[in-house]
């Protein structure tokens, strides 16, 4: 969405846990061509997770790991950050907001919009949607149509997981909750940069979208906010931690444990680089990627659901690294295998 005056566009994507969002953002830093984009990361969690899962291509980059970014103290924290990224010599083009997947994207615009930096405006909402996940999505957060009615594009995004008949299905619906608002299947996040960047005027508003911007300035009660009921629990370990151990905990987990990602640190023999856990729902995929150059191997974690027994979470954990890895073997990886991409 073009921003008046020349300012640089301030770009929110939003999604709740999981769907996508740093994914997406991977794909635009890496496909951005010219484009130089700055990037803010709201982790929910006190480790900085997502921040270190967004590649390092990063023109320039500012974390915040302290909560949710619609929680912050004031407009102003963020305009500190803006103000960072949109400093003239950072060249800066263009700024994506990576928003917690537990934030209120209506706060988030509402403090875009109040805001006093002259040189960024607001640049429009991409909500990020699993397809795998859209009827838990509906059932856990009511609230999930008025999002998407705030949105300026909606990003269906794990079109892979689902059968061609579903898609279609989920796109109705949407297109039904959000009339009129651009629609984008996707495959981790592969969307086209210029459909976020610049995309296609919004046309006339018509029923549902006539709530926007009455409803997003009136005052907005945090305790509101789909996370009141969730919290996250950041777990760290420098010792190594036991696959099949691993295993078991993931496959017992908690119901309301809707959430977990960050690094395992195995340190077996041939399996010693660092495996980085996703769980979405029952989803569950460790990727092998590299330590960064001087950083000592350990185990950093952040799960986030609801009503999660946080005391016998950590004791669980706990017991799965406090093995020796001599103990373990090779053979131990298998069961981790199976759900490595
Ligand atoms: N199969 C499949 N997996 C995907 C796709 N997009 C993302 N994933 C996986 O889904 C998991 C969550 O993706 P993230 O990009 O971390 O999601 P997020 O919205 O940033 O997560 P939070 O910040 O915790 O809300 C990761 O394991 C991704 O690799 C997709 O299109 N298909």
């Amino acid at each position: 969405m073009p921003v008046a005056g020349g300012r640089i566009p301030v770009v929110l994507v939003a999604g709740y846990l999981g769907s996508g969002k740093t994914t997406l953002l991977n794909h635009l830093l890496a496909t951005a061509g010219g484009t130089r984009i700055g990037v803010v990361v709201n982790d929910f969690g006190s480790i900085g997770i997502d921040a270190m899962n967004v590649a390092g291509q990063v023109d320039s980059m500012v974390s915040l790991s302290n909560g949710c970014l619609c929680c912050a103290v004031d407009a102003s924290g963020l305009d500190a950050m803006l103000e960072r990224l949109a400093e003239p010599g950072a060249g800066i083009d263009v700024i994506v907001v990576e928003c917690s997947g537990l934030a209120d994207p209506r706060e988030l615009i509402r403090m875009l919009l109040a805001g006093e930096n002259p040189r960024t405006g607001y640049g429009g909402l991409v909500e990020v949607v699993d397809a795998a996940e859209f009827d838990g999505t509906v059932r856990r957060h009511p609230e999930f149509a008025t999002h998407l009615r705030f949105a300026d594009a909606v990003v269906l995004n794990k079109a892979d997981r689902v059968g061609a008949g579903e898609l279609a299905a989920l796109r109705e619906r949407i297109t039904a909750e959000a009339p009129g608002i651009p629609l984008l299947e996707a495959e981790r996040g592969q969307v086209d940069p210029a459909f976020l960047f610049d995309r296609p005027e919004r046309p006339a508003d018509t029923g549902p979208r006539q709530l926007s911007f009455t409803d997003l300035l009136a005052e907005h009660d945090c305790a509101e906010h789909a996370h009141a009921a969730y919290r996250s629990v950041a777990v760290e370990f420098d010792d190594p931690v036991d696959p099949g151990a691993l295993m078991a905990f993931l496959d017992s987990r908690p119901a309301g444990l809707y959430r977990m990602k960050g690094t395992v640190h195995f340190g077996i023999p041939g399996y010693r680089q660092p495996y980085l856990l996703q769980t979405v729902g029952n989803y569950v995929r460790f990727h092998r990627t590299q330590w960064p150059a001087g950083e000592a191997p350990r185990t950093a974690l952040v799960l986030i659901g609801t009503e999660l027994d946080e005391a016998d979470l950590r004791a669980r954990l706990a017991a799965c690294a406090a093995g020796s890895p001599a103990e373990h073997g090779d053979y131990a990886m298998l069961p981790v295998l199976r759900y490595v991409s």
